[in-house]
């Protein structure tokens, strides 16, 4: 699995450097010739080659502007590694995903399938967060916590995260003194280091931050990251010492329920009395709607919301089966009388089990 970022891809002047997609190709296609070894990429650059064609100088704050540009660029981006990629006879496949709707079991069934699918026929998915319907709520907005999702669906046996930069450093890499950290084993490394936003001038939007976030989310998983430079790809996906490696902290959980914790984003929240809380973290159990004290938000059934203690903390995460509005007639009654009064659609759980993630700490 391999991310490239935005800075990694298009000229100082803006727009798509065609020599730098050939580059980041040439490596590729290289790695998958043996027959042994699949490539997903999740290639950011959109929105930055969409500038120069519609006359933006920088990239624009609103995401009206950000949407138009993603929407030029991104076929830019794709006509372009399709070009440099038929070169070495390998086909690519566009896979835009939105953030909620991965949450979804049907939704997340489908993007697992297509991506295994394209794999299957000898194609290489080229994935995007798809820019152009997201809303301000529901955006990813940072494709390297997007890679370490889709690194953990395809089941990925390396996360590659290659920015302008060539690893992870102490503090600001453009501030002299600093230096390169080789290894991460756990959140102690990372205790000295000073992690920044992107370059004032750069076309990237996460900076260092969501990088590192991105490598806690994948390695829990139990996928290890290396951070490195576009430059050095050839050597990360060869197994060379380069930039920084950040080790498997944890293993593979269930699937869906990372994009519940991760890419969600909760619609409302239901307050849940002490014995709720114990159940649902401690037992994990569904939540049903006699241990719900409080009902918060406009959501709708299927919508993500967040499941909080007494005292407002955030326990658990959880897609709901009912509407907000249908939610305060049910508190802290049993499911059979509120089946035996109004019908047996209310004899259900108000979050499913499978349906519930428990965030820790
Ligand atoms: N501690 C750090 N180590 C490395 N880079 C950092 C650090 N803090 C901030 N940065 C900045 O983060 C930038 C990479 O982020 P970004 O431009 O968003 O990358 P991309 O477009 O590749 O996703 C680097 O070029 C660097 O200026
Ligand atoms: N989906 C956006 C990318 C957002 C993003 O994370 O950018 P970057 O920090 O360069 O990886 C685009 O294609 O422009």
């Amino acid at each position: 699995m391999v991310k490239v970022g935005s800075s990694s891809l298009t000229t100082a002047a803006g727009g798509l450097d065609a020599d730098r997609v050939d580059a980041l190709v040439d490596v590729l296609a290289k790695v998958r010739s043996g027959g042994e070894r699949e490539i997903v990429l999740v290639s950011s650059g959109a929105i930055a080659a969409g500038l120069a064609p519609l006359g933006l100088l920088r990239r624009p704050k609103d995401l009206a502007r950000q949407q138009a540009a993603a929407s030029v660029g991104q076929g830019l981006l794709v006509a372009r590694y399709t070009a440099s990629f038929a070169r070495y006879g390998v086909r690519v496949g566009q896979v835009l995903l939105t953030s909620n709707d991965t949450s979804r079991r049907a939704h997340y069934r489908n993007a697992c399938r297509t991506l295994d699918q394209l794999l299957d026929m000898g194609a290489l998915p080229v994935v995007n967060e798809n820019d152009t319907v997201a809303t301000d709520e529901i955006r990813f907005g940072d494709n390297d916590r997007l890679a370490a999702l889709v690194a953990h669906l395809v089941r990925a046996d390396l996360l590659v995260l290659l920015s302008d930069v060539d690893g992870l450093y102490d503090g600001d890499p453009s501030t002299p003194g600093t230096s390169r950290v080789a290894e991460v084993t756990g959140p102690e490394d990372l205790a000295g280091v000073t992690i920044g936003s992107a370059g004032k001038a750069g076309v990237g939007t996460g900076g260092m931050a969501t990088k590192v976030e991105a490598a806690r989310i994948a390695t829990a998983a139990g996928v290890p990251v290396v951070l490195t430079s576009a430059s050095r790809a050839a050597d990360a996906l060869a197994g060379r010492d380069t930039g920084t490696y950040f080790h498997r902290t944890g293993r593979r959980s269930a699937d869906r329920l990372l994009w519940l914790a991760h890419a969600s984003t909760p619609q409302g929240s239901l307050t849940l009395d002490d014995g709720a809380v114990r159940a649902v973290v401690e037992r994990h159990s569904s939540l049903l709607p006699a241990g719900i004290a409080s009902v918060e938000g406009d959501f709708a059934a299927g919508d993500p919301v967040e499941l909080r203690d007494l005292e407002g903390r955030p326990v658990a995460r959880g897609l709901v089966n009912f509407d907000a509005k249908e939610i305060p007639q049910l508190l802290g009654r049993s499911t059979r009388d509120l089946a035996r009064e109004l019908g047996p659609a209310y004899e259900r759980e108000v979050v499913h089990r499978d349906d519930l993630v428990v965030l820790h700490g």
